[in-house]
C-alpha cells in the first residue's frame, strides 16, 4: 500500500547547532492510528512540525499524500490538521466562530453542517455558543480537536492529546480518535501515557536522542519483547529457595509467600512444566497461579536502557 506519509533521510539542526533529529525515515499507512512514543526532548514535536512546515526541515524529504512538503506546501498543509500540544485558542470567541475560522484559514467554503457534525461528534454542540475562555481544560482539548478537523484534513496529527486530561475525558478521546480512524483519517499521535499508545495504537515507533529506533506492529512488538511472569503463591512460605529449585529462574517474593519466574512466552520451552515438576518432587504445594505479560512501557524502558 502507497504510504500517506514518507519521509526519508531527514535530519534536523536548529540554529543553535542542536541536532534535533538523525537520518529519520519512516512510513505512515494510510489509515492507521501510528504512536510515536519516546522520552522528553527525542525529537517528536520537531519532527510532526516538520511534517506540517512550522519547522523548515534540514535534509532529506518528506511527502504527503504523494506530495513533497516543500515544493507542494499548500497541498499537503490542507492535507493535514494538528493538535498541538499548548492549549493556544481565541478565547472571546465562541466555539462555533473559532472552529470555523480554522475551516477558512485552509481556502475551503463555509460549510456549517460539517462544523456540526464535528461538534457533535466531539460533544461540543451544547458549548457551541459558548466563549472558549469558558471552558474547561478538557473542554479546550476538544476545540482543539475540532478546529483540526474543521477543513476535513485526511490525517490528523495529535501532540500529546490527553495531557493534564482526566481518565474519564482521556477514555473519550480514545473512542472518539478511534471512531475518526473508522472513517478513514490517518492518525499519528505523541504520548508519554504508554497506556494510550499500547490502548490505541496499530503501530508504534520509538524516538530516542532524534533517532527513530524501533517501528513495529503493537501486537507483535508485545509479542516479540514482552516477557511473562508467572507468579506462584504458596500455601506455605518458604524461607529460601531449595537447592533443588536453582536451575529455574525463580525468584521468592512477598516475604517466601510467592514465587516469581519471568520466560520468555514465545520460547518453545518455558521450563513451566519442569518448574512444576521440581515444585511437586519438593512437596511444595499451591495456592494459586498468575501470569503476567510485560507492558508497553516495561518494553520501552527496556529498549531505551539497551541502548544506553
Ligand atoms: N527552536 C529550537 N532551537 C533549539 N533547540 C530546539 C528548538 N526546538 C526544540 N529544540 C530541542 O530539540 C530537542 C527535541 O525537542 P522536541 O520538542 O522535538 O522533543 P519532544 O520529543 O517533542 O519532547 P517532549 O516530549 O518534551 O515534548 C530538545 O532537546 C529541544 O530542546
Amino acid at each position: 500500500m502507497q504510504p500517506i506519509i514518507s519521509i526519508s533521510n531527514l535530519s534536523k539542526t536548529y540554529a543553535n547547532g542542536f541536532e534535533a533529529l538523525k537520518n529519520v525515515s519512516l512510513d505512515v499507512r494510510k489509515g492507521e492510528i501510528f504512536a510515536l512514543l519516546g522520552p522528553n526532548g527525542a525529537g517528536k514535536t520537531t519532527l510532526i512540525n516538520i511534517v506540517c512546515g512550522l519547522v523548515n526541515l534540514g535534509t532529506g524529504s518528506v511527502r504527503v499524500g504523494g506530495h513533497d512538503i516543500v515544493g507542494d506546501y499548500r497541498k499537503t498543509r490542507s492535507m493535514i490538521g494538528l493538535v498541538p500540544q499548548e492549549l493556544s485558542i481565541d478565547a472571546f470567541e465562541s466555539v462555533f466562530a473559532t472552529v470555523s475560522f480554522s475551516r477558512g484559514l485552509f481556502g475551503k467554503p463555509a460549510d456549517p453542517a460539517h462544523i456540526e457534525k464535528v461538534l457533535r461528534s466531539l460533544s461540543l454542540w451544547d458549548k457551541r455558543k459558548e466563549k472558549v475562555m469558558t471552558l474547561s481544560g478538557g473542554m479546550k482539548r476538544r476545540v482543539l480537536i475540532a478546529k483540526a478537523l474543521a477543513h476535513e484534513p485526511e490525517v490528523l496529527f495529535l501532540d500529546e492529546p490527553t495531557a493534564g486530561v482526566d481518565v474519564e475525558l482521556r477514555r473519550d478521546m480514545w473512542a472518539m480518535v478511534r471512531g475518526l480512524r473508522d472513517t478513514g483519517v490517518t492518525i499519528i499521535l505523541t504520548t508519554h501515557y504508554i497506556e494510550e499508545a499500547q490502548e490505541m495504537a496499530d503501530r508504534v515507533g520509538i524516538i530516542s536522542k532524534g533517532e527513530i529506533i524501533l517501528v513495529e506492529d503493537k501486537d507483535v512488538l508485545m509479542r516479540t519483547l514482552g516477557k511473562k511472569q508467572l507468579r506462584i503463591e504458596l500455601r506455605e512460605p518458604l524461607t529460601e529457595l531449595p537447592p533443588s529449585l536453582s536451575s529455574h529462574a525463580l525468584d521468592l517474593a512477598d516475604g517466601g509467600d510467592a514465587l516469581v519466574s519471568t520466560y520468555d512466552a514465545t520460547a518453545d520451552r518455558t521450563g513451566i512444566n519442569a518448574l512444576f515438576l521440581d515444585l511437586a518432587r519438593e512437596g511444595i504445594a499451591i495456592r494459586d497461579l498468575e501470569t503476567r505479560q510485560s507492558t508497553l512501557e516495561e518494553i520501552f524502558v527496556g529498549l531505551l536502557e539497551a541502548r544506553t
